[in-house]
């Protein structure tokens, strides 16, 4: 808020100069207090003499003193210093321009009065604008932390009417007005961040001033000096500016001509000076009297000094006067203008910043921030009254509402009912892998240890080795057995925890919250499933990885017992020591390799494997993705499917443990799936022990007799067999033998020719069988047949037994490995 307020005017008399002192002129003025002075006292000892001897009269020639008591803010004897005036007058200015008020110092006298003493002091006692200065910067500092401050000074003289700028001794300046009052044209502030800094531009500025002595006062300050600072305060928590400037003036001396015995120059600037300070008289005048119309604009003092004097300005005016009778005159007009500058009343108002926002901006603002607020309340309402819903159905559980309270002991109860199931199941199918795997490996150690003793010669070895192969398999059976014990123990609690499941899951359904729990057990189902797939598959990984080692093993010792077993075959057949039983086991050991599957049908097998293996990867996918009913059906289809595959479920092994969910399967389904692993031989584990692929090969295999019945009619034509007896006898006899692939059955009759008709070379038999046996029938229809009425078996029983066939061994197992 505005506050109006008086122009504070205080009074320093200053103590007797040395000429005064010379001259012995009396005291005029008299310090009553702090606040008043008399002025022309009468003198204590008004004593006169005439002629030296001393009157009783007084002398009529002799003016009668005026005995003026005057009344200031304060009044400053001889014997205050300028730190007492500093203290008293400038410092709480400091405060106000710091609460954003402007504030000006200036100082009013006659010359020699001590004006520049008490604004710029001396070494020894420094002055009002130096103390001042000190002072507002160390409060800067202090308040650094909340505000910033951007701090400005300049310095100017008005000097004959002309503005010089006395920093950088420039000019002279125009002064113009605008908006912010009177501005001084050109002149650019001096950025200042010490006080340091700004009493060092002071000391510049004052050495710039024009000076010049006088007869009243050796250093005359001939000019106006005006030291302002500017400074622009920011609230750093709101942000919030106010520029505010401190003025210093210390104006030049008031005289009278006579006084001063000015001549030429002299005589100018002192009429200048006079000029600019009558107006500045005129102004604090009409000031005084409450005039409107101020004549600042009379001299360019009174422009610079129209903030200071009428203006928001908090302004102290510090008359400077002298004790001595000497100024008599100049020290009453200094008081008469110092009394009527106490009349003037400003108006203070603290000085922020404008914002450049229109005020549509802010009426537009306020009105959002009105409908923001009405929003919100609306919001509010909303949700209390939702609120006060939700307590109300919180409160009646009746209804489709649940209570939560009620319904977490069942969770708690169906998470242990499962866990318990879970973690028995664990049990079971791990003890079952187990069992399943060292069955595995008995099994295989004997058909190794029995074919050990087939090969090998030196029988104290094979006792030595017995006795470490017995001990070995001990251990295992110990071990199997151990494992086959506790299963009994594991799967009846197992059967338990179903039972539990079953009863709770009964219990669940008559409860009220039937269909929350369904969901709920639904899910747990699922995760049973999800625990039994991994486990299954698991075990899966670790018995193929141990069939798929010992396949390895077997399939090179095999083949190195085929290499020594044909040298031997040769040997024997060299030195005609070949009888039927040789060629019996060498004929039988021939149709067990033949296991081996042409590459077409190798790759059928293949697609049907992979397409299976899809199937049953995407019925496991789905089966995540069931529950209730359709889930049960997934399952009852998948279990069908195993059964008819059953050659692939006993290969795994594994595929099918304890459900959980017995309500929906029958012991007896559980029984098949739970089949123990087969009891494998050497030529199951050398077919890589991919029963499954047999198994799933069945259907290929049934088309077989077709494809055979048309090689064999293929081969069997006019161009190979002339006899239609013959042909006829051997299509029969062939026909019923359906191991021979096509290519071996031409290999055969080729083989059993050669051995007929030795001019044929024995890799004939191998690369080209078929042009062997056409270059037979072509030389010789008698060679020809020899061999194919053996071949049709001459013993009248060719059609019942398998053909006795002379196979040129050698031929034949190299074409087979
Ligand atoms: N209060 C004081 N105590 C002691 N000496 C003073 C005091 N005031 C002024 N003087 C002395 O009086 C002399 C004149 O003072 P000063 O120069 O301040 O006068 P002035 O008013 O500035 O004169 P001008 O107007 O001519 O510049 C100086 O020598 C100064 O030291």
């Amino acid at each position: 808020m505005p506050e109006p307020t008086n122009i504070k005017v205080i009074v320093r008399v200053r103590p007797y100069n040395q000429r005064e002192k010379e001259q012995n002129q009396r005291c005029i003025i008299k310090v009553m207090d702090g606040s008043s002075l008399l002025f022309d006292p009468d003198e204590e000892d008004d004593e006169f003499f005439y002629q030296g001897a001393k009157q009783q009269y007084r002398d009529i020639s002799k003016r009668t003193n005026k005995k003026l008591t005057m009344e200031f803010d304060r009044v400053y004897d001889t014997d205050h210093t300028n730190d007492n005036l500093f203290q008293e007058c400038t410092a709480p200015l400091v405060d106000a321009v710091l609460d954003g008020y402007n504030c000006s110092v200036f100082v009013y006298g006659a010359t020699g009065a001590g004006k520049t003493f008490t604004m710029l002091g001396s070494e020894n006692s420094p002055g009002l604008t130096f103390l001042t200065m000190r002072d507002l910067f160390d409060k800067i500092q202090s308040q650094n932390a909340t505000r910033k401050f951007d701090v400005g000074v300049s310095y100017l003289e008005v000097y004959n009417e002309q503005v010089m700028n006395l920093l950088t001794r420039t000019g002279p300046l125009k002064l113009r007005e605008d908006s912010n009052g009177v501005v001084v044209s050109g002149l650019v502030l001096k950025p200042i961040y010490s006080a340091e800094e700004l009493l060092h531009m002071l000391t510049i500025g004052n050495s710039n001033r024009t000076q010049h002595p006088t007869d009243a006062n050796a250093e005359s300050s001939r000019s106006h000096a005006i030291f302002q600072v500017h400074i622009r305060i920011t609230e750093l928590n709101t942000g919030t500016k106010r520029s505010v400037k401190l003025s210093m003036i210390d104006l030049a001396g008031s005289e009278r001509a006579a006084s001063t015995k000015g001549l030429g120059m002299r005589f100018k600037e002192g009429a200048s000076i006079n000029k600019s300070l009558l107006a500045l008289g005129n102004c604090i005048n009409k000031l005084a009297d409450g005039l409107k119309h101020i004549p600042y604009r009379d001299s360019n003092l009174t422009r610079i000094l129209k903030d200071s004097l009428g203006g928001n300005c908090r302004t102290l005016m510090i008359a400077n006067v002298s004790m001595s009778s000497l100024t008599y005159e100049d020290t009453y007009n200094t008081l008469k203008y110092a009394s009527r500058a106490k009349k003037i009343r400003s108006v203070l108002r603290q000085n922020v910043l404008k914002s450049n926002l229109p005020k549509e901006f802010y009426v537009k603002k306020v009105t959002e921030l009105m409908a923001e607020q009405e929003r919100l309340l609306q919001y509010n309402k909303g949700l209390e009254v939702k609120l006060a819903q939700l307590e109300r159905s919180n409160s009646s559980s009746s209804g489709s509402g649940y209570d939560m309270m009620e319904l977490k002991p069942w969770y708690s109860r169906i998470d242990a009912v499962y866990a318990a199931v879970i973690k028995l199941q664990q049990c079971v199918i791990g003890l079952r892998s187990k069992i399943q795997i060292l069955s595995y490996r008995q099994t295989l150690k004997k058909d190794f240890e029995q074919l050990r003793k087939v090969v090998t010669q030196d029988q104290r070895l094979i006792q030595e080795d017995f006795n470490l192969f017995s001990n070995y398999l001990a251990a295992l059976n110990a071990r199997n057995q151990k494992y086959t014990d506790e299963l009994p123990q594991w799967r009846s609690k197992l059967e338990l925890a179903c039972l539990n499941l079953k009863k709770l899951k009964i219990e669940a359904k008559e409860s009220k919250y039937h269909q929350i729990l369904n969901v709920y057990l639904s899910n747990k189902d699922l995760e049973v499933q999800l625990s039994k797939q991994q486990i299954n598959c698991s075990h899966l990984t670790s018995i193929n990885n141990e069939q798929a080692e010992n396949a390895s093993l077997l399939r090179k010792s095999f083949a190195t017992m085929c290499d020594v077993l044909h040298q031997l075959y040769n040997r024997l057949e060299e030195t005609q020591k070949l009888t039927p039983e040789i060629q019996g086991v060498y004929e039988r050991l021939e149709r067990r390799m033949q296991f081996t599957v042409s590459e077409t049908e190798l790759s059928a097998n293949d697609i049907e494997f992979d397409a299976l293996l899809a199937e049953q990867q995407q019925e496991n996918e789905s089966s995540l993705a069931l529950t209730g009913s359709a889930k049960k059906r997934s399952r009852d289809r998948r279990y069908t499917h195993t059964l008819t595959n059953s050659e692939f479920v006993l290969h795994l092994g594994v595929d099918s443990f304890e459900d959980t969910d017995s309500d929906t399967d029958s012991g007896d389904d559980r029984q098949k799936l739970f089949k123990k692993p087969r009891n494998l031989d050497v030529t199951q584990v050398i077919s890589n022990n991919m029963n499954c692929r047999k198994a799933l090969t069945a259907t290929v295999t049934k088309s077989r007799p077709v494809v055979n019945h048309r090689m064999v009619s293929e081969m069997l034509s006019d161009q190979n067999v002339c006899s239609s007896v013959d042909r006829e006898k051997m299509k029969q006899a062939l026909i019923k033998s359906s191991k021979f692939t096509t290519q071996g059955l031409q290999r055969t009759c080729a083989a059993a020719i050669q051995k007929e008709n030795l001019k044929f070379p024995s890799n004939c038999v191998r690369k080209s069988p078929r042009a062997l046996i056409a270059k037979t029938l072509a030389g010789s229809s008698t060679t020809a047949r020899k061999p194919i009425s053996r071949l049709a078996g001459t013993s009248g029983s060719g059609v019942k037994e398998a053909p006795v066939v002379r196979i040129n061994r050698a031929a034949s197992f190299r074409v087979k490995k």
